[in-house]
């Protein structure tokens, strides 16, 4: 048995990995970290090294980066003979994902996530294929660099009024809410051209516009139920167990992993309606004697026009259009959401730093206005705390997985097609080649001129962009909303309140969350600086 199983499972000319079982491959591997909920892992060494336990609170890109420290930056996993590649270094990432995108960037079909619970023409989940390529198209002449300038009104009003939000009342639950407020509301009214119901003072932590609540809702199911294990459900799995009447069987029914049929038809629902209720608002808007703009108003006139033109009627375009409006704003709300947060955590645990930006941003603004994107130039420790912040938050710890499309030879090893490819983005920002003492929040870091910072290869190989937002063909469309967008926010909450500082050690904090990496809750104190501030928010938010 002993030389059977080394025969059928020697990892010869193939990646290095955990040993794996016949059958079950590495699932016994998995098990510990399944039901990572609140855990810690800013410690450096102890967090990743070899020999600390895993208990259920180990975090997944805990695991794949311990599994790197023992078996290299390319590891390779099976999960019932789905094969999973964990790339956890700079140059993996790049030479497989970015070099080789042609075949690095399809996306794994998930029956549960896609077919069942409806999900499979959102952008993230869509094969790499001639929709998957159309979409792209639409999201970068909607979010891309060029576009980004025209929304530069709507970004300064949508801070002044997160500011004003701030203004009354600022726990962590509060500002998790308006950082998704946020998001979701600069989407609505770019995508669908909808002005969400504003916040008031008595509603009680529960949003006015149904929109956003809805968002809430459907981002909250996609990542905490139908994402959560990796989104890989029993019947992925068996896909045969689709057809099976298993609702109708009370005993079966009630076994783990065998209750999706009645979830996935209420998820569903709401998901579709998720994609059709904005969709349908903007065709009655555009219907109705005051029409708003917006990135889908604007596409369809053309597209109108063009039909006309032709004298044809293009339901593809529509359909894409559709979904493609839906993933841009699914996708902003709990990244955006990790972003802020950990921008508040990192404050509250470094005060020093908060001070040093808002001495900055002062000088540069007198104190009687609000900092403005023509202002970045002039304030290079505040883009040294911003470009820390994403390093050190780093929202999406593994990524979002890409299918392999062929086979593949890398470095001697063959990696099969078929094979689910992650980029370990944690693992990556934490490099200490590249951020010595990678475990510490310090935007000194970004400034020193003692680094060789005049090497403009080192510099754009150590830049957190570079894998933040993921990689290649599937990087995040995003990406220059949420530079603009996020700096925005950033520069306006420290130009106007101080933040507390934190009684937890640095190395102590704690985070939560499967897909997106999210500071666990804490005692956030906010306060305005002065009544001039006060007034500032007030005069702008208006
Ligand atoms: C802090 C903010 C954000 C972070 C850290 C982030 C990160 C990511 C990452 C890591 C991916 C996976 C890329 C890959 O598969 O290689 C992704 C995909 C995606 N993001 Fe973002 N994102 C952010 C904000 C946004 C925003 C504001 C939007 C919408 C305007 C957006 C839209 C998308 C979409 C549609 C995809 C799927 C792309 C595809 O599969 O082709 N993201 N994002």
């Amino acid at each position: 048995a002993v030389v059977l199983h080394s025969r059928l499972f020697s990892r010869r000319g193939s990646p290095h990995g955990p040993n794996p079982l016949p059958l079950i491959g590495n699932v016994l591997d998995l098990i510990p970290v399944a039901g990572a909920g609140i855990y810690s892992d800013g410690r450096q060494p102890a967090a990743i090294s070899k020999t600390q336990p895993i208990t259920p609170a180990t975090p997944m890109h805990i695991l794949a980066t311990r599994w790197a420290l023992t078996y290299g930056a390319v590891v390779d996993i099976n999960v019932f003979s789905q094969h999973l590649l964990f790339l956890s270094s700079p140059d993996a990432v790049q030479d497989l994902l970015e070099k080789r995108g042609a075949i690095y960037s399809d996306k794994p079909f998930m029956l549960m996530a896609g077919e069942l619970c409806g999900c499979q023409n959102m952008v993230a989940f869509t094969a790499y294929s001639g929709q998957s390529k159309r979409q792209r198209r639409l999201l970068t002449s909607a979010f891309g660099a060029r576009a980004i300038p025209t929304y530069e009104p709507l970004l300064q009003k949508s801070t002044a009024q997160f500011l004003d939000a701030v203004l009354s009342g600022a726990s962590y639950a509060r500002v998790r809410a308006l950082a998704m407020r946020y998001a979701g509301g600069l989407t609505l009214a770019v995508v669908y051209g909808y002005v969400p119901v504003p916040l008031s003072a008595d509603d009680n932590g529960r949003d006015p516009d149904p929109f956003i609540r809805q968002a809430t809702e459907c981002v909250n199911i996609l990542q905490n139920e139908i994402a959560s294990g990796g989104g890989i459900w029993a019947v992925d799995v068996m896909p045969w167990l689709k057809h099976l009447p298993l609702e109708h069987i009370p005993i079966i029914r009630s076994l783990p992993g065998l209750n999706f049929q009645k979830k996935a038809r209420l998820w569903k629902a709401k998901m579709e309606d998720f994609v059709e209720a904005p969709w349908a608002f903007v065709k009655s808007s555009m219907a109705s004697e005051n029409p708003s703009t917006s990135f889908c108003s604007t596409l369809l006139q053309e597209r109108q026009k063009e039909n006309e033109k032709t004298k044809q009627d293009d339901d593809t375009f529509d359909f894409d259009l559709k979904w493609t409006a839906n993933s841009m704003y699914s996708a902003s709300g709990d990244t955006n959401v990790a972003l802020v947060t950990s921008f508040f955590r990192a404050m509250s645990l470094h005060p020093g730093s908060a001070r040093k930006a808002q001495i900055e941003i002062d000088k540069v603004t007198g104190g009687s206005r609000l900092p403005t994107l023509d202002d970045r130039t002039q304030l290079p420790y505040l883009d040294a705390v911003f470009t820390e912040v994403l390093r050190w938050a780093c929202p999406v710890p593994l990524c979002l997985p890409h299918r392999l499309m062929e086979d593949d030879v890398y470095n001697g090893m063959h990696i099969k097609k078929g094979t689910l490819v992650i980029g370990n983005i944690w693992a990556i920002l934490r490099d200490e080649t590249l951020y010595p003492d990678a475990h510490a929040f310090n935007p000194e870091r970004w400034l020193e001129t003692d680094t060789p910072v005049s090497d403009k290869e080192f510099e754009k190989r150590r830049d957190p962009r570079a894998y933040v937002f993921g990689f290649g063909r599937r990087r995040c469309p995003g990406a220059q909303l949420v530079e603009s967008s996020a700096w925005l926010l950033i520069a306006g909450v420290l130009a106007t309140f101080d933040i507390g500082a934190s009684q937890t050690p640095p190395d102590e904090v704690k985070w939560e969350g499967g897909v997106f990496r999210t500071p666990a809750e804490f005692d956030l104190d906010i306060k305005p600086r002065s009544q001039a501030a006060v007034a500032l928010i007030h005069q702008a938010a208006q």
